[in-house]
């Protein structure tokens, strides 16, 4: 079982682009793309490394961007599972 972080620990380990949503208990960020297929090439990527991670982020495909929101489900929280598969996204989307 991972341990949950709170929300200073959160605060202080965030990868860049991303934000706490506390009352959702979960990390997000929105990535803006050039264009729709793009968006939906990176959701792709997103999942290789969500399988992986055997960690897997809810993702909304949308117009030239994709929604990612976090939360370790098993742990009830934010967890370093979260983190570290932000820090890879964020690698991904680069
Ligand atoms: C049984 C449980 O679903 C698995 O251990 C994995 C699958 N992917 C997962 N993904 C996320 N985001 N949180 C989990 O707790 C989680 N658990």
């Amino acid at each position: 079982m991972s341990d949950v972080l709170d929300t200073d620990e959160i605060a202080a380990e965030l990868p860049d682009g991303w934000r706490h949503d506390a009352d959702a208990d979960e990390i997000a960020r929105t990535f803006e793309f050039d264009s729709y297929l793009e968006g939906v090439g990176f959701a792709a990527g997103a999942g290789g490394l969500a399988e992986e991670a055997f960690h897997h982020p809810s993702m909304t495909v949308e117009w030239r961007e994709v929604e990612v929101r976090l939360t370790t489900h098993d742990a009830g929280g934010v967890t370093a599972k979260d983190i570290d598969l932000a820090e890879r996204l964020n690698e991904l989307a680069e």
